[in-house]
């Protein structure tokens, strides 16, 4: 389990992340979303112990994860697929990996073969393409079996073929009990894979619930209604509290859930023809929800450490 308190982090006039709470449990995968700038990369690196909180902490299972040197057994992460030497093997990278962390070598192969590059594996990472290092970062997270995950915007770079592969991947390791946090700008990303969100703007929590519960805070939803006695059916809504729009084909209905509504019908004797809840997006409620928190600021502020 990830638990994240009050976290704060200031780069000189900047404040990257501003008392940010959530909890990320085991057994789901947890998307992190943000638009970009939101403080998630910065996020991430204070709960690896990478950078240190202004305010706050940030706890794996309890502990604080810089403190304790505890390793890939515990947690494996995946930060900059970039950040490796390009002159080794992948094979030697995993193997040098493995033997600083006191993981056997036999789990190298293992790891190769499930990230999918086992017949590449004798290649030197310098000609891999982004997609490529982005599945050695994974096999390297992978290496010591952990039972937390934390991956920063693993999708990148990943052909449609990669991004099922990951999405099924994430999938399998958080029914295998682990907790696995993934962060991500892109909505459509996590959509098909993650379960619950921790969702982020300009350092602050904007929502922390399941991908479902986010859908429903976006648009209104609404409920699309035909019937053959639309109008009498619509004047029995209206009169009980709902707000009806008569369309061409349909009636859209909003404030009253489908199921009041085929009660009304039934009721009020109005055969029913359709009767569909209509979803909001998940891009639409993100996009909504995070408008006043995209940052365009293109050139450096000043005051700005580097990492
Ligand atoms: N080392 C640093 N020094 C100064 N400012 C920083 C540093 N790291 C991050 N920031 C600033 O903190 C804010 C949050 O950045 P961060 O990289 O955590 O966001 P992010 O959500 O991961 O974005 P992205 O999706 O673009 O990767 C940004 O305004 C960024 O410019």
């Amino acid at each position: 389990m990830i638990e994240v308190r009050e976290l704060s982090k200031r780069y000189g006039t900047t404040t990257a992340v501003r008392a940010l709470s959530f909890t990320v449990r085991p057994g789901h995968v947890t998307g992190f979303l943000g638009p970009n700038g939101a403080g998630k990369t910065t996020t991430l690196r204070m709960l690896l112990g990478l950078n240190t909180p202004t305010a706050g902490t940030a706890t794996i299972d309890g502990r604080d994860f810089g403190a304790v040197d505890r390793g890939l057994r515990h947690v494996g992460a995946l930060l900059d697929a970039q950040d490796v030497h390009g002159g080794r093997t992948a094979r030697a990278h995993l193997s040098a990996v493995a033997a600083s962390n006191g993981i056997p070598r036999g789990r190298v192969r293992d790891v190769l073969d499930e990230v999918g590059l086992a017949d590449v594996a004798g290649r030197r990472i310098g000609g891999f393409s982004l997609g490529m290092k982005q599945r050695l970062g994974i096999a390297g997270a992978l290496l010591g079996d952990p039972p937390v995950l934390i991956f920063d915007e693993p999708l990148n770079g990943l052909d449609p073929e990669g991004v099922q592969w990951l999405r099924a991947l994430l999938r399998r390791l958080a029914a295998e009990g682990r907790t696995v946090f993934v962060s991500s700008h892109q909505m459509s990303e996590m959509e098909l894979c993650a379960e619950q969100l921790i969702v982020i703007g300009r350092g602050e929590l904007i929502a922390a619930e399941s991908l479902t519960e986010f859908a429903a805070r976006g648009t209104r939803q609404g409920v699309r209604v035909r019937a053959r006695a639309a109008e009498r059916l619509a004047r029995a809504l209206r009169a009980e509290g709902a707000e009806v729009l008569s369309g061409e084909e349909a009636l859209t209905v909003t404030g009253m859930d489908a199921e009041r509504i085929g009660d009304l019908a039934l009721l009020y004797e109005v055969a029913l023809a359709e009767l569909t809840p209509l979803t909001a997006s998940l891009e639409q409620a993100f996009m909504e929800l995070t408008a006043d928190s995209v940052d365009y600021a293109t050139t450096p502020r000043t005051g700005e450490e580097t990492r």
